[in-house]
């Protein structure tokens, strides 16, 4: 059966999905067509499949890619997506979709290197700066259906934290966002799904100012320094130009509640397939201000968060 998707006009919903799959439209928009763009070079790859990793088949999850400039709102929009499906207040075991930061996969820097990073004169916005071969053999296990372990990342000490990793349990669908996650293209063509925070420069540079301060123990000389030598030059060389493999592409990041709502309600129907396939899984369903009865009001649920078990 097919599920109906109610938070908007579905002939607008149909348009949208019919473009996702069909490629055919470069720019669409919901209420005044500057919410949402969808590229025409949508991956090629199958929703739900199964895909073939290093010659081992498995059940995938669909991986979708979350890049954009520092401070574009990439963790936000990402959490918004976990908020609206459920995903946050539960163990991480039970997650149908988890949300993975490229920041994890910074490599290692040498003491010399660490004294420059100290001084605000490292450059954390070149490709350098990451452990590619890690981040690759890391999604194309998360592909594969493997429990990884990936380690987490201190910003005040500019090292990861020794000892500290984070499990990471096979999900139905991955985020994986990073200021450079479109940059390698051996990376690059494992997203089925390739989003693109497009906030303006200015913005970003406002957030990451205060952002940078309370939280990642900087002062103010260092971010803009760092900002001005590194970060802007690094976006444009190396982050900017990947906007063009987006498959969607948000202005205006965690603002956008129409963009987020489509992407959603997108990972739902991911959710139903790959739930239909499954015996006993939980579905997620509309959030309960989006099911409407049959006469189009819309009626409430007593769950907490719009997931069901499957009746048998
Ligand atoms: N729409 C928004 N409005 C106001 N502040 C925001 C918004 N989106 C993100 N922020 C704030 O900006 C900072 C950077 O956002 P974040 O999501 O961490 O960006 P990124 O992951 O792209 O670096 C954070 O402090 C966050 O709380
Ligand atoms: O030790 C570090 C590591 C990274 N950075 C900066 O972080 C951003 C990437 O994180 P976002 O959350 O996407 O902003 C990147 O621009 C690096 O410059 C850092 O300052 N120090």
């Amino acid at each position: 059966m097919k599920m109906k998707l109610p938070c908007m006009p579905s002939v607008i919903y149909r348009a949208v999905n019919l473009t996702i799959r069909s490629r055919k439209c470069s720019v669409i928009d919901y209420r005044n067509f500057s919410n949402l763009y969808l590229n025409p070079r949508m991956s090629d790859k199958k929703m739900n499949g199964i895909s073939k990793i290093n010659g081992t088949e498995g059940k995938a999850p669909f991986l979708i890619g979350v890049s954009g400039g520092t401070a574009s709102g990439k963790s936000t929009v990402c959490k918004r997506i976990m908020e609206k499906l459920g995903q946050v207040d539960m163990d991480q075991a039970q997650r149908q979709v988890i949300c993975i930061s490229q920041d994890s996969f910074y490599r290692e820097l040498t003491p010399t290197e660490i004294s420059k990073a100290e001084k605000g004169q490292f450059n954390f916005d070149h490709p350098d700066a990451f452990n590619e071969t890690l981040l690759l053999e890391t999604l194309q296990d998360i592909l594969a259906g493997k429990i990884v372990q990936i380690p987490t990342y201190d910003y005040r000490h500019h090292s990861l934290n020794k000892d500290e990793f984070l499990t990471i349990y096979p999900a139905d669908v991955v985020l994986f966002e990073g200021i450079l996650v479109f940059y390698f293209p051996e990376i690059r063509k494992l997203f089925h799904m390739k989003l693109f925070v497009d906030t303006d420069s200015d913005t970003r540079l406002a957030r990451r100012v205060p952002r940078d301060i309370n939280e990642r123990g900087r002062d103010l000389e260092q971010v803009l320094n760092q900002y001005m030598n590194f970060v802007k030059p690094a976006f444009e060389e190396f982050c900017f130009p990947t906007k063009k493999f987006a498959d969607v592409i948000i202005p205006r990041g965690a603002d956008n509640t129409v963009a987020i709502d489509l992407i959603v309600q997108h990972i739902r129907e991911i959710l139903l397939n790959k739930g239909r396939k499954s015996e006993e899984r939980t579905l997620v369903l509309p959030s309960p201000a989006f099911v409407r009865t049959p006469n189009s009001s819309p009626k409430k649920h007593n769950t907490a968060d719009g997931l069901f078990k499957r009746p048998h």
